[in-house]
């Protein structure tokens, strides 16, 4: 899916501003505080439903207004074109369009467009908790795999009601029936999950591999799939093993919501021997093959948005990434303070530069 143009409504320190972007490369330039993390943060929005710096929509919103709006037109690989809205306003209420027809389901918007984001704060990915891993597996199957959304779904609401019969204790006999009957229905959801995720790792594997050759040839990076429970254990015999201490924190210890992503880098943990900018290095491997699957399995590209670029990451290795990132044909949107932390993008056709100053976008 193709970015063909972005027009925003008092969204940050626009007021009203557009854009019609590269289907390759844009480059977005400006001082700081111009606005140029506004922009991707737009994009990020029809991508996640969410901004990636806040939780808070009203902070988004330009002060003194009462809403943003977020209009785009994209076209999928097929040439077909959709026109797609988001707006969201003080009292919180959102709402999008899909080619005119009204939605509350963000899901819809979110499945259009496959938006990924590098930021200096990206290492998180790898150094930070388990959380941030499996959301970026899960983003890979929601995108690959067409269950997996409303089996995710399931398996929260299943949770949720094993949560609460925990939290309040079983004391009489049909808390226990009804504790199994969670049980059964976290199993079943549950190593489905598993099997999806276990094998989206298994495919990435390779790819990543590829990619940290180049990217870290230094060093023997190695990532591994832990599924939430015991290795040699059925998720059930997991649940019923944890039963007594779950019930004594009051929530499920075990299962595919504790799954993670685990990264060694010689043997070690990644942060006890990479810098700051190897482990960036690590993220945009890590980033760079899920682009790569994503490209092969569905035949589809992406959107990657990729802010701050100059920070800690030498020349030569954002080059290589936005290398990589291009030839997958992936849509790249980058941001920098000066265009010499770009002077390399000369050698690629279909680049648009764009300037950014107090809100205002001009196309160079
Ligand atoms: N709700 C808002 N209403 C109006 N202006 C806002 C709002 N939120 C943030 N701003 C302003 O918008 C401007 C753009 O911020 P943004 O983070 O996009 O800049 P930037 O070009 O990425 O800067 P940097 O290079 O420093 O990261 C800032 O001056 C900020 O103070």
């Amino acid at each position: 899916m193709l970015l063909t143009s972005l027009a925003l409504t008092t969204f940050r320190n626009f007021n009203s501003a557009s854009l019609t972007p590269s289907p390759s490369l844009s480059i977005i330039v400006g001082k700081n505080g111009s606005g140029k993390s506004s922009l991707l943060e737009s994009i990020h929005y029809l991508g996640f439903g969410r901004s990636f710096r806040t939780n808070k929509h009203q902070s988004v919103i330009q002060r003194e207004s009462n809403a943003f709006t977020i209009f785009a037109q994209c076209e999928n690989e097929e040439g077909d074109v959709s026109k797609i809205g988001l707006t969201r306003s003080l009292s919180e209420q959102f709402q999008c369009s899909i080619n005119g027809e009204h939605s509350n389901r963000l899901s819809d918007l979110v499945s259009l467009l496959p938006v990924q984001l590098f930021t200096p704060q990206s290492t998180d990915l790898v150094i930070g908790s388990p959380s941030e891993r499996r959301r970026f597996c899960d983003w890979g199957l929601f995108h690959v795999e067409q269950s997996y959304a409303g089996l995710m779904k399931q398996y929260a609401k299943v949770l949720k009601n094993r949560n609460a019969l925990l939290k309040v204790g079983i004391t009489q006999s049909n808390d226990k029936e009804q504790i199994a009957y969670w049980d059964q229905q976290l199993c079943i959801l549950g190593d489905r999950i598993d099997l999806l995720r276990k094998s989206y790792v298994e495919r990435l594997i390779p790819l990543f591999n590829r990619t940290c050759e180049q990217f870290l040839p230094e060093f023997s990076v190695e990532i591994s799939y832990y599924k939430g429970w015991e290795k040699d254990r059925s998720l059930n015999e997991s649940l019923l093993n944890k039963m007594a201490y779950d019930l004594k924190i009051g929530h499920t210890s075990v299962g595919p919501h504790k799954a993670d992503l685990r990264f060694k880098v010689n043997s070690v943990q990644a942060q006890e021997l990479l810098s700051r900018g190897q482990l960036r290095m690590a993220v945009a491997a890590l980033q760079l093959s899920q682009t790569k699957l994503f490209t092969q399995e569905t035949q589809r590209h992406g959107i990657f948005l990729l802010d701050d670029i100059g920070a800690e990451l030498d020349a030569d290795k954002r080059e290589r990434f936005i290398d990589g990132l291009i030839e997958t044909g992936t849509q790249v949107f980058v941001t920098a303070i000066e265009q010499e932390q770009l002077e390399f993008v000369n050698k690629y056709k279909d680049k648009k530069m764009f300037h950014v100053e107090h809100g205002n976008v001009s196309e160079e």
